[in-house]
C-alpha cells in the first residue's frame, strides 16, 4: 500500500455466514487513478465496493479513506471526509427517488453537503452542464429520462460533494454500447479535467480496459492477477483471465 492512497484495502476479508465474499484482498486506488475491478458474477466484486464505501465492515483487514476507516465515517464531524468518497450505481432508476425531479435529486445531495440554498439553482445546473445534460433536464422525472441520462444524473449527483474518488459498481451495465461509451468517455473526461479517482467495478473487460489505469482479476473472493491494464490486456498470465478477454473480444470496439 502506498501512503498517499486515497483507498487502501489490506488483506480483507468477509464471511456471508459459512460463505467467504472474500479472502484476503488487497488494492490501492491513487488520487486521479482509475483502478477496475473484473470478474464474474459472485467474485465478490459488490462485497468489495460495499467495504470501500463503508457501508459494511470487514471481518479481517483493514479498508482506509484518507486515512480513515469508511466504516466509521460517522456523524457531522466526518461530513468533509464522506463527501469526498461517492458511489455511483448500476440502476440509477432504482437510486433516484422517482417522486423527485432530476434537478431535486442533485439539489439533495447538495444541501447534504451544505451548500446554502441560494446557490442550489445555480450549482445544479453546473453539475448538469460538466455531466454533459442541458441543464433545462433538471425539470424532469426520472421516468422521463433515458438510462443513458439517469445515468448522467447519478454521477452529477455523486459529483455534488466535490469527491476524490468514485466507487462505480457497475455503471454502464444497462446501458446500450454507445452510451456506455459517451459515459465512459465522461468518466475519464471528469478524471483528466478534476483529478478524480475511480474503484471501476465491471464484469466486463472491455468496460475497464477504456478508463482503468490498471486491473484486478477477482475470482472466488482472491485476487488473481493484477497489473496495468494494456500489460494485462496484451498478456493475461491467467487462463481465467484470458477467458474473460475473449468474452471481451469481439466488444474491443469499445476502445
Ligand atoms: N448479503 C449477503 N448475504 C449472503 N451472501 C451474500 C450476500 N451478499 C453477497 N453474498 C455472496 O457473497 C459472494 C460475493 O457476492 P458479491 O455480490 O460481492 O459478488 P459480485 O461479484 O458483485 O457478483 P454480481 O456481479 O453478481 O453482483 C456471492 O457468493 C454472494 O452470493
Amino acid at each position: 500500500m502506498t501512503a498517499s492512497a486515497l483507498l487502501s484495502v489490506d488483506r480483507v476479508v468477509k464471511r456471508y455466514g459459512d460463505r467467504l465474499a472474500l479472502d484476503g484482498v488487497s488494492l490501492a486506488v491513487g488520487p486521479g487513478e482509475a483502478v477496475g475491478l473484473v470478474g464474474e458474477s459472485g467474485s465478490g466484486k459488490s462485497t468489495l465496493a460495499r467495504l470501500a464505501l463503508g457501508l459494511l465492515a470487514p471481518d479481517g483487514g483493514t479498508v482506509r479513506f484518507a486515512g480513515r476507516d469508511p466504516y466509521r465515517l460517522r456523524g457531522a464531524r466526518d461530513r468533509s471526509v464522506r463527501a469526498r468518497l461517492q458511489f455511483v450505481p448500476q440502476h440509477p432508476r432504482g437510486s433516484l427517488n422517482p417522486a423527485l425531479r432530476a434537478g431535486e435529486a442533485v439539489a439533495f445531495a447538495l444541501r447534504l453537503h451544505g451548500t446554502p440554498r441560494r446557490g442550489r439553482a445555480e450549482a445544479v445546473a453546473g453539475l448538469f452542464r460538466q455531466v454533459g445534460l442541458e441543464p433545462a433536464l433538471a425539470a424532469r422525472y426520472p421516468r422521463e429520462l433515458s438510462g443513458g441520462q439517469l445515468q448522467r444524473v447519478a454521477v452529477a449527483r455523486a459529483l455534488a460533494t466535490g469527491p476524490d474518488l468514485l466507487v462505480c459498481d457497475e455503471p454502464t451495465s444497462a446501458l446500450d454500447r454507445g452510451a456506455q461509451v459517451r459515459l465512459l468517455d465522461l468518466l475519464t473526461d471528469l478524471r483528466e479535467r478534476s483529478g478524480l479517482g475511480y474503484l471501476f467495478i465491471s464484469h466486463d473487460l472491455a468496460v475497464v480496459r477504456h478508463l482503468a489505469h490498471r486491473v484486478l482479476v477477482l475470482r472466488h473472493g482472491r485476487v488473481l492477477e493484477e497489473g496495468r491494464t494494456a500489460d494485462l490486456w496484451a498478456a493475461p498470465a491467467h487462463p481465467y483471465t484470458r477467458a474473460l478477454l475473449e468474452a471481451a473480444t469481439g466488444r474491443t470496439t469499445l476502445t
